[in-house]
Formats: C-alpha cells, sequence, structure tokens
C-alpha cells in the first residue's frame, strides 16, 4: 500500500463515494469543517449493485490537521471550494490537489489563489447520492477525465484506476470541462424551470424551444472562447437527455432539497465567459435570472 496519506474535503456524495473506493488501497482521510466537532472515525455503507461494503474512514476538522497535506481530493460543491481551501492554505504548502467541481470558474480562481500548488482538475461522469447519513449509492458508474492545471506532476488517474474506478489523463482539462459544462448549463436549469426529469425537456415543445436557443448561445460563446466540438451543444444535450431520461439533473435535485445551485459555474460562467469576449448573452443570463430570481 502507498503511504502518502490521500485526504478528501468535503464528506459529501462524491467525497464518500471516491473514499469508499480509494480507502482498500491508499490511507484515506476525511477533512470536515472547521470548528465543529466530529467522532474521530465515520462509517461509511456503499452500495454499487449488487454489492455493498462499509468502510471506516478517519477524519478530522479543517483547523485540526496534524500534518501537511501531500494529496487532496476537493469534492464540496463549485461555491465552496475555494473558501473550503483556503481554511486549510498552510497545510498545502506541498499537496497536489484534484478538484471534482462540476461547470467552470472555480478551478481557475483556485489556481489563481494557490499559485505554489500544483492543481489538476477533473470532469466526472459518476453518479453518487447519499440516501441517509452514513451511507452512500454509487448509481451510475462513469468515467473520470483527469487533466493538470499548474505545478508539479501527479498519478491521480493511475491511483483511481488502482481503486477500480475508471479514469484517464484527459489534457487539456479545460476542453473536457467546457464539454461537460455545455451539456449541463442546456439541461440543468431548465429540468428545475420544468420541474421535469431529463428526457421530458426532449418532448415538452416550450422546453425543447429553450434547449434550442441555449443551445445556439452557448456554441457561440465557447467558440468564440476558442473552444472547437464536433457536434452543436444540442445535438450532445439531446443525446444525454435521451440516455438519462428517468434522471433528475443535479441541479434538480439540488434545488428540491433547497440547497444552493451551481449555477455561478454553469450558465452564470457562459454569461461572463462571454462578456470577456465582448459577446451578450441573454439566454444563458435569463436563465440564471429566473432561478435566482
Ligand atoms: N454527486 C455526484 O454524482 C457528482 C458530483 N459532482 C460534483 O462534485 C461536487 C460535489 O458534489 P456532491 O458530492 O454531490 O455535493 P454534496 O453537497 O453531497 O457534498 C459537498 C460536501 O462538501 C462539504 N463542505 C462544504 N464546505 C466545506 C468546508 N469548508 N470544509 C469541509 N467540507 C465542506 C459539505 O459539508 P456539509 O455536509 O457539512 O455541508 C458536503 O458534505 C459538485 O461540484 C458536483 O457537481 C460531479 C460528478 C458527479
Ligand atoms: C448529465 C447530467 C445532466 C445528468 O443528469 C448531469 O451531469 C447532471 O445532472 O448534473
Amino acid at each position: 500500500m502507498n503511504t502518502t496519506e490521500l485526504h478528501i474535503l468535503g464528506a459529501g456524495s462524491m467525497g464518500l463515494l471516491l473514499a469508499a473506493y480509494l480507502a482498500p488501497h491508499y490511507p484515506v482521510r476525511l477533512i470536515r469543517r472547521a470548528g465543529q466537532d466530529y467522532p474521530p472515525r465515520l462509517n461509511v455503507r456503499l452500495t454499487a449493485a449488487p454489492r455493498q461494503a462499509t468502510v471506516q474512514l478517519p477524519q478530522t476538522r479543517a483547523d485540526r490537521l496534524p500534518a501537511p497535506v501531500r494529496r487532496l481530493l476537493v469534492c464540496t460543491k463549485a461555491y465552496d471550494a475555494l473558501p473550503a481551501l483556503h481554511s486549510l492554505a498552510p497545510a498545502l504548502e506541498e499537496a497536489s490537489v484534484l478538484l471534482l467541481q462540476n461547470g467552470m470558474g472555480s478551478q481557475e480562481a483556485i489556481a489563481e489563489a494557490l499559485p505554489d500548488v500544483s492543481v489538476y482538475a477533473a470532469s466526472s461522469t459518476e453518479g453518487a447520492y447519499r440516501p441517509e447519513p452514513g451511507a452512500v449509492v454509487h448509481a451510475g458508474r462513469g468515467i473520470t477525465r483527469i487533466g493538470r492545471l499548474q505545478g508539479a506532476e501527479a498519478d491521480w488517474a493511475v491511483r483511481f484506476r488502482h481503486a477500480g474506478l475508471q479514469a484517464e489523463v484527459a489534457e487539456p482539462i479545460a476542453w473536457h470541462l467546457a464539454n461537460k459544462l455545455r451539456v449541463n448549463a442546456l439541461i440543468n436549469p431548465l429540468t428545475v424551470l420544468y420541474r421535469c426529469r431529463n428526457g421530458e425537456l426532449l418532448r415538452n415543445s416550450a422546453a425543447y424551444r429553450e434547449l434550442q436557443a441555449l443551445g445556439e448561445e452557448t456554441d457561440a460563446i465557447l467558440a468564440a472562447a476558442g473552444f472547437r466540438f464536433e457536434e452543436p451543444a444540442l445535438q450532445v444535450a439531446e443525446q444525454v437527455a435521451r440516455a438519462t431520461a428517468e434522471n433528475y439533473s443535479s441541479m434538480y435535485q439540488d434545488a428540491q432539497a433547497g440547497r444552493r445551485l451551481e449555477l455561478d459555474y454553469i450558465n452564470g460562467y457562459l454569461v461572463r465567459l462571454a462578456e470577456r469576449q465582448g459577446l451578450a448573452a441573454p439566454v444563458n443570463a435569463g436563465v440564471c435570472e429566473r432561478l435566482q430570481g
């Protein structure tokens, strides 16, 4: 077993999923919120049908870390990632950090805020949720594409594969993040606005017209920013909506649970990217306004 401890910041769906897979192969420790008290270990039941396993994960508060962090997976929501890392900053001097946030913008901000830290970003199609505290369900097996943003090289994808997860080095990672962003920008907000499963967006004519308009605008913004894709966003989003027709998007689930949406890092990011290119983005901006209303 490799003895370098893997720290996981964010004990939510993604953090617990990765912790449960990695823990049998590497020493893993969860980092919990500063200023709050937690028991020294968290028992987590992983369901990856048809199998179930229970793992015991040591956990430490961010403000009580005994030693520097060398390997860190950041599994908070996009809006929490930078503040959470700031709470750890003194322990990160020699760290390689892997960011697992959806959307774009948080990764750039972190790389800029921590110029001396090795930073990798991932675009993951894994699906996980927590049915209750202390349990995580691996709802859909996916692939995690990992690429370096800055600093020293690290073998993140090797470690994921060693733990039985599908992973590959994918560079430039910004392209892969943008490729996922355009699907999320079309599907996720509309599932919230129309209160529907992904597949319903293709059957509801009003929703489909909005999908088309978002697709056209998103293609123009990403093209102006230098991203090249073979297929338009609408075509890819349609394929994904068909393949995941019965699913509720992550944004729909966040909205239902009353959690903050990752909108600023999806459609909001596209609006800011458009501004930087001197373009208007009324369709993405309109979606943000309606959802943040
Ligand atoms: N779930 C999934 O299937 C997938 C998720 N992703 C992406 O991964 C990211 C995480 O998603 P997910 O796991 O679902 O989100 P969750 O809300 O389930 O988990 C986020 C966790 O971060 C913790 N957290 C927030 N701030 C801090 C902090 N300062 N210190 C320590 N912990 C903190 C929260 O703690 P607390 O519990 O105390 O609030 C929470 O447990 C998102 O960007 C998401 O889009 C990507 C692919 C798939
Ligand atoms: C691909 C899609 C839309 C699947 O639901 C997703 O990534 C999400 O829900 O965030």
